[in-house]
C-alpha cells in the first residue's frame, strides 16, 4: 500500500477551479438581523439539548458583518473561486415568495460584488440545510411535496437577482445528510426521528425540487446567463475489505448505490432510483408486512423530467470505510446505512483519527470515489465541492494534520485525473474558516483560518494549512514538495 500513497508530481489542468467553501448557517450569524426569518437550525439550537454545550449560530463567524475581511483572506490565498450558500430565510423570511426581504438580497449582492472585485468567481449553494422555519410549521417542510413549488420560487428569485453574476449553481448540499440526519436519526434539524419511510419521502421531494429548479434555470435563464447548475452529493468511499472476494466487492457497490446512487442515479443515470435500492427496500418492506415499499416511486413522466438534470456532479468527501457482505461473515459490526442495507463497515484502527469521530483520513479513498463517479455517470464533469479535516478546539496555527490531509488528498485528486482519467474540474477546501460544526458546535475546527469565538470581534488568523493551500494553487499542483516551502514562508 505504501506506493499507493507515494506523492505524484504533476500539475492540474490549466482551468482547474481552486476553491474554498463555507455555508450560511455556519458562518453568517446575524440570525435575526435586517429582517431575516428563523430557520430550522435557529429553532433547533435555541430549543437546547441538540448541540454541543448548546452552542448556536446566532453569531458564528459574524460573516454577515465581516464578509469583506473573509474575501480579503481568500484573495491572499490566490483563490479563484468561493463556494458559499444563501440563507433562504434571509431573502424570504417566511420561505414564501411574497415575503422578499430586500436587505437580505442586498447582503448577497454585496458579497457577490466584493468577490468579483477581487477576481473570485462565486459558486452558490441554494440550500445548505437552513430551511425557513415557516415552511416546516406550515406543512412539514421537506416531508410535504408542497415544498417543490416554494423551493422553485426561491431558486427563481436567486437566478433573477444574482444570476447575472453567479454562473455556478448548486441546488442542494448533501441531500443524503438532510434526509438521514434530519429525519431518520434526528441528530440534525428539524430533529425528526422516523427511520424507514419519512427519510425516503424527504429524499423523493428533494429530487423533485432539484429537477424543478434545474428546468427553471434551463428554460428561463441559461440562454442569457450561460451558467451551469448541478447538485452536491456526499459519501464516504466504501472499500471492499478483500478485493479478491466478490461478496466484498458486491457489498461495496451496494453501499455506493445507497449513498451516491440514491440521488445520483435519478439525476445523472436514468431518472429513477438504483435497481438495488428498489429491490432491497421492497423486499424488506414486504418482510415487514407493509402493503407497499417504503421507497416512493417516480412515474414515467417524472423519470423523464428528472433524468439528466445535473450539468456537473458535486462531491463532498471526507473519509473511507472497509465493507464486507453481511451474509455469512461473522463480523459484529454495526450497519453502515441504516436498516435497509446493513452493509457492515468499519474504519481501521491503524488509520489516524481526526477530531470528528466519523472522520479518519484515508487519502486514496478520494481517488477511488472520483473514478467510481466517472465510470458510473459516463464521465460527467465532477467537482470536489468539499474536502477537509477537523482538529480539536485548541489554539494552534501550525496545523500539521490539516497540511498532511490537504497535501495527500489533493495529490490523490491529481492521480485520479492524470493517471485514471477522471473528469474532475475543481477542488474545494472545507473550510475557509473555523465555523459552527452542526451538532458538534465549535468543538471541532475545520478551518484554514483560526477564528476566536470567545472574542466578540471574531478575529481571524492564518493557519499554516492556508499557506500550503496557497502554494499548491500557485503551482497548480505538485512540482515540488509544497509543504517544505510553506513552512519556510512561516519562518522567513
Ligand atoms: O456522528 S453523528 O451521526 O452524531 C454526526 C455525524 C456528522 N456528520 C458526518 C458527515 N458529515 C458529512 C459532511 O458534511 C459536510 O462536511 C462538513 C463537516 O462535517 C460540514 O461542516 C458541512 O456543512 C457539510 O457539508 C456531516 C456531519
Amino acid at each position: 500500500d505504501e506506493d499507493r500513497d507515494a506523492l505524484y508530481y504533476d500539475t492540474f489542468p490549466d482551468d482547474f477551479k481552486w476553491s474554498s467553501a463555507t455555508s450560511s448557517y455556519q458562518i453568517e450569524g446575524a440570525w435575526n438581523e435586517d429582517g431575516k426569518g428563523p430557520s430550522i437550525w435557529d429553532t433547533f439550537c435555541h430549543e437546547g439539548g441538540h448541540v454541543y454545550e448548546n452552542h448556536t449560530g446566532d453569531v458564528a463567524c459574524d460573516s454577515y458583518h465581516k464578509y469583506k475581511e473573509d474575501i480579503a483572506l481568500m484573495a491572499n490565498l490566490g483563490l479563484k473561486n468561493y463556494r458559499f450558500s444563501i440563507a433562504w430565510s434571509r431573502v424570504l423570511p417566511t420561505g414564501k415568495i411574497d415575503s422578499v426581504n430586500e436587505d437580505g438580497i442586498a447582503y448577497y449582492n454585496n458579497v457577490i460584488d466584493e468577490l468579483l472585485d477581487n477576481g473570485i468567481d462565486p459558486m452558490v449553494t441554494l440550500y445548505h440545510w437552513d430551511l425557513p422555519q415557516g415552511l416546516h410549521d406550515d406543512y412539514g417542510g421537506w416531508m410535504n411535496e408542497s415544498i417543490i413549488n416554494d423551493f422553485n420560487d426561491y431558486a427563481k428569485l436567486c437566478f433573477e437577482r444574482f444570476g447575472d453574476r453567479v454562473k455556478f449553481w448548486i441546488t442542494f448540499n448533501e441531500p443524503w445528510i438532510v434526509a438521514l440526519l434530519g429525519y431518520e436519526s434526528g441528530v440534525f434539524a428539524p430533529g425528526i426521528n422516523e427511520p424507514g419511510t419519512i427519510p425516503y419521502v424527504v429524499g423523493h421531494n428533494l429530487i423533485k425540487s432539484h429537477a424543478e429548479a434545474w428546468h427553471t434555470y434551463d428554460d428561463q435563464f441559461r440562454s442569457v446567463q450561460k451558467g451551469v447548475i448541478g447538485i452536491t452529493l456526499n459519501s464516504d468511499w466504501s472499500e471492499p475489505h478483500d478485493r479478491k472476494n466478490y461478496k466484498h466487492i458486491f457489498a461495496s457497490e451496494r453501499a455506493m448505490q445507497f449513498s451516491l446512487g440514491w440521488f445520483g442515479h435519478p439525476i445523472y443515470k436514468n431518472g429513477d432510483y438504483p435497481e438495488i435500492m428498489k429491490t432491497k427496500i421492497a423486499e424488506i418492506s414486504a418482510g415487514q408486512g407493509l402493503p407497499q415499499s417504503r421507497l416512493p416511486e417516480f412515474t414515467e413522466e417524472e423519470k423523464v423530467f428528472i433524468n439528466h438534470t445535473g450539468d456537473f456532479f458535486g462531491l463532498n468527501h471526507y473519509s473511507t470505510n472497509y465493507v464486507v457482505n453481511p451474509t455469512n461473515e461473522n463480523y459484529e459490526l454495526p450497519g453502515y446505512w441504516g436498516s435497509d442495507v446493513n452493509v457492515p463497515s468499519w474504519k481501521e484502527e491503524s488509520w489516524p483519527q481526526s477530531a470528528s469521530s466519523w472522520l479518519k483520513p484515508v487519502p486514496w479513498g478520494i481517488r477511488q470515489i472520483l473514478v467510481w463517479i466517472h465510470n458510473e455517470y459516463d464521465g460527467i464533469d465532477s467537482y470536489v465541492t468539499e474536502n477537509g479535516v477537523s482538529t480539536h478546539d485548541v489554539y494552534d496555527l501550525s496545523d500539521e494534520e490539516r497540511m498532511k490531509y490537504y497535501k495527500s488528498y489533493i495529490n490523490e485528486v491529481l492521480k485520479a485525473i492524470k493517471l485514471d482519467g477522471a473528469n474532475c474540474k475543481g477542488y474545494t477546501a472545507w473550510s475557509l474558516l473555523d465555523n459552527f460544526e452542526w451538532a458538534a458546535g465549535y468543538s471541532e475546527r475545520f478551518g484554514m483560518h483560526y477564528v476566536d469565538f470567545s472574542d466578540d470581534d471574531r478575529p481571524r488568523e492564518v493557519k499554516d494549512s492556508a499557506k500550503l493551500y496557497a502554494d499548491i494553487i500557485a503551482d497548480n499542483g505538485f512540482i515540488e514538495d509544497n509543504t517544505s516551502r510553506s513552512l519556510v514562508v512561516e519562518g522567513s
